[in-house]
């Protein structure tokens, strides 16, 4: 799977006139995940979703899923079932893909839905970074025509947001963007000199509130 992965970083490093080795060489080192899905039948299978609609907040997935089908992706204002077809494997990409081509080649909105009858099995690799490697557009891919989306962050600090602060779903690049500035800018202590200053200025001012004030320009 790692290196199928790698053949296909290389495909799309070239379709964006990149260096072919480009991604190949930013996923040569990778801490990525394997999952195997189990869907049990369900009387009900209207009132309930084996997995709801998200985007995989991974780099690539490259899935195997078994003959009952149920996978569905949503393009074109609907939800298109995806037929299983024997040997091959779906692929498609994930938030942090998105993130790395800023935001040029867009992760795929996909959900897997159960059935009255059978039980459903589905095997996922997730291509993920390295958990503390920047995740940064390539120069190339930011220009005035197609200013940054989105701000540098680590796959482990997306990965922590899906897993203890947000559920995987359609908009979850757009809410972890603004975690991350969040987090930014709590976590910007003023400098214990400037701190001082603005404490003597305050008390004379009547001004108190110094704690965790983000100063302009202090970036
Ligand atoms: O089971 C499937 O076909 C899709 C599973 C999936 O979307 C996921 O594991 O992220
Ligand atoms: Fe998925």
């Amino acid at each position: 799977m790692n290196k199928v992965s790698q053949e296909i970083m290389g495909m799309l490093g070239i379709s964006l006139v990149l260096d072919q080795a480009y991604f190949k060489d930013f996923f040569e080192q990778n801490d990525s995940i394997l999952r195997l899905n189990h869907y049990p039948p369900c009387q009900k299978p209207e009132l309930t979703l084996g997995t709801g609609p998200h985007t995989d907040p991974t780099s690539l997935t490259i899935l195997q899923q078994d003959q009952v089908g149920g996978l569905q992706v949503f393009a074109d204002e609907k939800w298109h079932s995806v037929a299983h077809i024997p040997g091959a494997f779906v692929v498609n990409i994930g938030d942090t893909f998105m993130a790395l081509t800023n935001g040029i080649y867009k992760s795929c909105l996909h959900r897997a839905v159960v059935n009255t009858e059978t039980v459903r099995k589905s095997l996922a690799f997730f291509l993920c970074p390295k958990l503390e490697r920047p995740v940064t557009p390539a120069a190339g891919l930011v220009n005035a025509a197609n200013s940054r989306k989105y701000p540098d962050f680590t796959w482990a600090a997306l990965l922590e947001f899906t897993q203890n602060h947000y559920r995987a779903d359609m908009k979850t690049l757009v809410a972890f963007s603004k975690w991350v500035q969040e987090q930014e800018s709590n976590n910007k202590l003023i400098p214990y000199g400037q701190c001082w200053a603005l404490w003597a200025w305050g008390t004379n001012k009547q001004l108190l509130w110094v704690n965790k004030v983000r100063l302009e320009g202090d970036k």
